[in-house]
Formats: structure tokens, sequence, C-alpha cells
């Protein structure tokens, strides 16, 4: 039966809304939680300047730029929600395998914009930003996307934990990660310090938050933080290098490589059992595709 224009309009907005729905139950706060977006997106808005940019690629590698260089690319409150918007964005993008995230003229972050700190620095405003930067960059970290910061300049404060958001770090010579909060009179809000353990271990994690220690490329790559440096030769953008050392996990059918992500995801942070059971569901969706049957029929072997 065809469905008239008005049908369509009401199947078009009802697919809408369980989307968001679907994306929004990703995010760890919720009404539940005491949790009211559209009050911090208000007070967000009075915060302008700078962007968050993205381009999808052909290539199933999308780029996405914190661009607000006046400012060391800090986020300002506008910044923040675009920053929602684009993680929208990827979780609707089907064909997408793999995300770089890169700061603006050669600089990764620098935390949050200090003016919007200084005007909102009670704890409940402060607590409401919390809950909308971690909803995010959980959100961004599972993803099915392998994510890569590339590290150029300084990522500091909230910069170095939107890194931890990323499933890699890849660390340009000179460049450095420091989780300056203590020095702020802070701990890491976004989500930063419970991604950090997971990464390096507590007792790194203690020295890199309580020692606010700067992390170059050599102690990175030590720690766990990095999982690469980047060198890039005559000629080659820092960029260029990046998409180039994803292209080792992504390349391959996109329902592949986003199963893979799926189910590392979910080793990380559910139960075993629970684990176990999704792991199951995912390798239904691959089991007897298109890719496995094409490597079945080509009788490949793994030299
Ligand atoms: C839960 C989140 C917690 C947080 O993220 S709190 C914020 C943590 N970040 C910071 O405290 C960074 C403070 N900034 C700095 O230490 C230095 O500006 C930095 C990044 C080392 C760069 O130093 P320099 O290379 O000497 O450059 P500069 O100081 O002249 O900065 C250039 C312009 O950028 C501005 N800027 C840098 N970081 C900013 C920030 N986070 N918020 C707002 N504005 C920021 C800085 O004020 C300066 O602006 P202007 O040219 O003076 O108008």
């Amino acid at each position: 039966m065809a469905l008239s224009s008005a049908g369509r309009h009401i199947l078009r907005t009802t697919c809408c809304t369980v989307r968001r729905f679907q994306c929004r139950s990703k995010a760890v706060y919720s009404a539940v939680h005491g949790f009211n977006e559209e009050d911090i997106r208000g007070k967000l808005l009075a915060f302008p300047g700078g962007s968050v940019d993205l381009v999808k690629q052909d290539s199933g590698i999308a780029v996405m730029t914190i661009n607000n260089p006046a400012r060391m690319n800090a986020f300002s409150g506008t910044m923040m929600i675009e920053l929602e918007e684009r993680v929208t964005q990827l979780e609707e993008w089907t064909e997408g395998k793999g995300l770089i995230v890169q700061g603006a003229a050669g600089t990764f972050c620098s935390g949050s914009d200090l003016n919007a700190v200084r005007a909102i620095s009670n704890p409940q405003d402060g607590m409401k930003m919390c809950m909308f930067m971690q909803n995010t960059l959980t959100r961004l970290l599972r993803l099915r996307l392998i994510s890569v910061a590339m590290v150029e300049g300084m990522a500091l404060g909230g910069g170095a934990e939107f890194t931890t958001s990323c499933d890699f770090r890849l660390m340009a010579p000179d460049s450095v990660i420091q989780f300056v909060h203590k020095h702020m009179g802070l701990v890491p809000g976004w989500g930063g310090a419970a991604r950090l353990v997971r990464i390096v271990g507590s007792q790194n994690a203690l020295r890199l938050l309580g020692g606010a220690k700067k992390v170059d490329p050599e102690y990175g790559t030590q720690i766990g933080l990095a999982s690469g440096v980047l060198n890039p030769a005559n000629g080659t953008s820092a960029l260029a290098e990046a998409e180039q050392w994803l292209a080792q996990y992504t390349k391959g059918p996109a329902a592949v490589i986003r199963a893979v992500k799926q189910v590392v995801v979910s080793g990380r942070e559910l139960p075993l059992e629970e684990a176990l059971r999704t792991e199951k569901d995912v390798f239904g969706t691959v089991w007897g595709g298109p890719a496995n049957l094409a490597a079945l029929a080509s009788k490949s072997k793994h030299k």
C-alpha cells in the first residue's frame, strides 16, 4: 500500500524520534538523573565563539576539527552544543568506519573556555555542563567508528579529557597532553578521569592527575596513553599520516569494522555475560553476510 505524503512525513518523523531516542540511550544522564538538556543548552548558548567542523569522506573516515584558534581551540558554550550535534550526525552515518579528531591551526584544544568557566562557576551550573559533556563524549567513544585523537601542540584540561574519548591517540613531535585540572583547583569533569584509569591504569592516572604531569610523545607511548607518534615525512601532513595509520584498522567493509567496534565497546563496558550476549548478537549480523560469504568463496589463506 502506497503511503500518502502525510503518512510518509509521520513515518519519517517517527523514525527520527526513535533514532534520537536510541542515541540518547547511549548517554549517561537523562531526566532520571535530574538532567535537563534544554536548560543547559540555553546556558551554553550565552557563550558563543568557534565551531566544531565535520567532514565525512567517501573513504568512510570522517575528520572532526575543534576550531577556535584565537583561544587555542578552547571549547566555548556553542562549541559544546555543536559537538553534540556532530556526534548525532556520526551516530546516523551508517557507512562510516573511522573518525579523526584534530584541532585547528596546529594545536589540539586548551579545554573549557575560561570566560565561560568564570561565568558559570557555581557548582550547579558546573555539574550541568559536566553532565552535558560527559553524555556527548561517552556517545563519541561508543560510536561504531574507530576513532583517533590527532594531538598536535597542546591538549590541556578538557582538551586532554577529550583525547580519552577516542579509541587511540596519535601524538605529533613536541605535542603535550596535560591534565592541568589540579592547577585550576579542579578534577576532570568530562569523564576524563574514569576513561584515563581504564587506559593507563590507576597508578599512572594518579601521576597524571595528582602531578598535573606533562605527557610528551615518549612518556605517552611508555604508559600507553599514546598509540603512536606522528612523524610526517616531507610533503605529508600530520592529517594524511593519521589517515594512513587509521586505514590499517578501517580497511574492509563498513559492516565488519562497525561490528568490531561494537564488540570491543561491549567487552569494555558490560559485565561479562552481557558482553557475551551482545557479542553473539553482533556475530549474527556478520555471519553469512556479504563479506563472510565472499571470504568463504575465495578460500582465502591467512598467511
Ligand atoms: C572540565 C574542564 C576543565 C578545563 O578545561 S579548565 C581550562 C583548562 N585550560 C587552561 O587553563 C588553559 C589556559 N591557557 C594557557 O595555559 C595558555 O593560554 C596556553 C594554552 C598554554 C597557550 O599559551 P600561549 O601559547 O602563551 O598563548 P596565550 O596564552 O597567549 O593564548 C592565546 C590566546 O588564547 C586564549 N586562551 C588560551 N586558552 C584559553 C582557554 N582555555 N579559554 C579561553 N581563552 C584561552 C588566551 O587567553 C589568549 O587570548 P588573548 O590573545 O590574550 O586574547
